[in-house]
């Protein structure tokens, strides 16, 4: 295993063995770093003979859920969870998040919403001091197909850098996300943005669904270090 697999490991099972306990509703996150959450998950809960419950934040999270054998639910029957436990493209000092590298920022965000506590779990490259350091695949932002257009020329025009439709890889199109929208990346934007104003601005735009900035929404963060430690963060 890659020291990078080995760091999003180890910071995934110390973040379920730290906040997972018996009776919780789990939102269950998605991304390549929970995929380990999920295994630890269930390997505490036939240990254990934990009682737990997961929602999942996307299609991903669901079918992890299910191949691992752990109680699938939804927001429907279980609108009030626990933790969520979630990956994440970026992390900047204060807990401010860069997610949706894989195009689920959507219901990720209204999961980590209706919990009591959202944790981070990363490999040491995620860590920064603010957003944009790091992380240069650009802030996805999800659209309504209909305004793509006007919305990258709205952004650009008022904030500068370059916005663009995310494309699939192994389709002729563009990405169509869980929810049947599009996704625009902006890169090449100012890193000393008053991220929570710009944040609560590009959301006003019609036919801005979400965008993949998390602002004061997690908790916690765990990052696995490339010296095989965890290195835990909190909100100041
Ligand atoms: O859309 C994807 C999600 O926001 C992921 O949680 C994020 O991209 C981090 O993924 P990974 O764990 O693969 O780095």
């Amino acid at each position: 295993m890659s020291s990078l697999e080995t760091a999003k490991k180890i910071a995934a099972r110390k973040a379920v063995d730290n906040h997972v306990s018996n009776g919780n509703i789990v939102g269950v996150g998605s991304g390549s770093t929970i995929v380990y959450a999920v295994e630890r998950l269930s390997e505490r809960v036939k240990q254990e003979n934990l009682d737990v419950v997961c929602v999942p934040t996307s299609f991903q999270a669901r079918q992890l859920i299910l191949s691992n054998k752990l109680k699938l639910s939804d927001l429907d029957t279980h609108p009030e969870i626990d933790v969520t436990i979630d990956g994440a493209d970026e992390v900047d000092s204060n807990l401010n998040l860069i997610k949706g590298g894989g195009g689920c920022l959507l219901q990720e965000k209204i999961v980590a919403s209706c919990s009591k506590s959202m944790v981070v779990i990363a490999d040491y490259t995620k860590n920064s001091q603010c957003l944009g350091e790091q992380y240069k695949k650009g802030i996805p932002i999800e659209v309504s197909p209909l305004g793509y257009v006007p919305i990258k020329n709205k952004i650009e025009k008022k904030y500068g850098g370059s916005v663009s439709l995310r494309m699939a890889v192994k389709k002729a199109g563009p990405v169509i996300t869980d929810n049947g929208n599009f996704i625009l990346d902006w890169v090449d934007y100012k890193s000393t943005f008053d991220w929570p104003n710009v944040n609560l601005d590009i959301i006003q735009i019609p036919g801005v669904v979400e965008t993949g900035l998390f602002i004061g929404i997690a908790s916690k963060a765990y990052f696995g270090m490339s010296d095989g430690s965890v290195k835990e963060q909190i909100t100041s």
